[in-house]
């Protein structure tokens, strides 16, 4: 397995394992928390999804970059991950929509990667030890590189929001008719999530994270919506302080995967590091409402706390909703009042860039809420 250059690259692990490689991508030194996804498909949307923002990505998948890159994938304005590990790149990029190659964009937005390592016995290692820090290097030793590797900030702890959030407003208008307005606080949004949202009626305004529930007034909200993000959910109490006064005021609210995290710590749960996470795109989930079982897109480091029975809040009564049936992770809640459903979100991605669109009814479950409220109000 010769690279296009054979510069060799080394990764080594927090714990001081060392993988030898090939630097793929852009030559240098980076750092972050090694994780790994599943997915056999949708390394463009991976890699450019702003939750990953700080993570060293470990494709399972052992061939990587055979459907090129394209003008169509890209879930943000760059590349997010800090490093990709891949077991063995392709020769060629073949697909009706590529307009260039993985390697070229690595090289372009300077993220350093590597190649040609087993990326089995990596993920094991990740299984068993959970996810840790680790720098990949095609500069230094591997003695170099653990000691700083290990001067590196933990995941725990880290608030990453302004890293990733969008500094100005922007609009992404409805397809058809405008039905309702939604305010959607950029934690580090997917594009789809939005799209995903227009394409039902909605006309979607992002805003910067740091934005007031007056603004969102002010934009005429009909609901509110907390996105995907980077980071610890622990570090996000402007968050949780925004989602009360949604609650309070009596606005629907849809959070996805950070905004899961962020909507349980309102309701008075505790989220938790998981040891490696779920990240793929055949992450089973139970829907304890219909009994049905989704398979969904995941990518998520830290998840809410079950405490086995409903919780009362001052908006209502909270469950968890939905549960992985890999291993019992929450992976959605929702908040009642009486029969009245107030707010929900789910800790997979429904918007499924990349993934199975199992979960596309969530999108109209908020739109129907939105529905509700806007009925409510014109019969009160
Ligand atoms: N995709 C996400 O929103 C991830 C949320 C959070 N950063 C986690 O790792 O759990």
């Amino acid at each position: 397995m010769t690279g296009s250059h054979g510069v060799r690259a080394c990764l080594v692990l927090e714990d001081g394992r060392v993988f030898e490689g090939e630097s793929f991508g852009a030559e240098g030194e980076t750092f972050g928390e090694i994780v790994f996804t599943t997915g056999m498909t949708g390394y463009q949307e991976t890699l450019t999804d702003p939750s990953y923002r700080r993570q060293v990505v470990v494709a399972t998948a052992p061939h990587v970059g055979n459907t090129g890159w394209n003008q169509d994938d890209d879930e943000s304005a760059r590349i997010q991950v800090a490093g990709l590990v891949i077991r063995e790149r392709s020769p060629i990029a073949s697909n009706h929509t590529s307009t260039g190659t993985l390697e070229d964009q690595l090289r372009q937005q300077g993220i350093v990667g590597i190649s040609g390592l087993d990326t089995r016995a990596l993920t094991r290692h990740i299984r068993e030890r959970g996810a840790m820090r680790v720098g990949i290097s095609t500069e230094s030793s591997a003695d170099d590189l653990l000691t700083r590797v290990r001067q590196q900030p933990e995941m725990a702890g880290l608030n990453l929001i302004s890293e990733v959030s969008t500094t100005e407003e922007y609009v992404i208008e409805p397809v058809g008719e405008h039905r309702f307005t939604v305010v959607a606080f950029d934690l580090g949004i997917k594009a789809m999530t939005s799209q995903r949202l227009a394409a039902r009626g909605c006309r979607v305004h992002v805003v910067p994270a740091d934005t007031s529930l007056d603004r969102a007034k002010e934009l005429g909200a009909d609901g509110v919506f907390l996105s995907n993000g980077p980071g610890d959910p622990a570090t996000a109490d402007a968050q949780v302080a925004l989602t009360k006064q949604v609650l309070d005021a009596g606005i629907p609210f849809f959070g996805i995967c950070f905004g899961n995290q962020i909507l349980g710590r309102t309701l008075g749960f505790a989220t938790t590091k998981l040891p490696y996470g779920h990240r793929g795109i055949n992450q089973p989930v139970l829907d304890h409402t219909t009994g049905r079982v989704e398979i969904t897109a995941q990518n998520h480091g830290f998840a809410v706390v079950d405490e086995g029975a409903p919780r009362e809040t001052p908006w209502g009564t909270a469950t968890v909703s939905h549960t992985s049936l890999n291993d019992d992770v929450v992976e959605g809640l929702e908040l009642r009042r009486g029969d009245r459903l107030v707010a929900f979100s789910v800790q997979y991605h429904p918007e499924a860039a990349a993934g199975p669109h199992d979960s596309a009814h969530l999108f109209d479950r908020f739109c129907g809420l939105m529905a509700d409220a806007r009925n409510n109000a014109q019969e009160a």
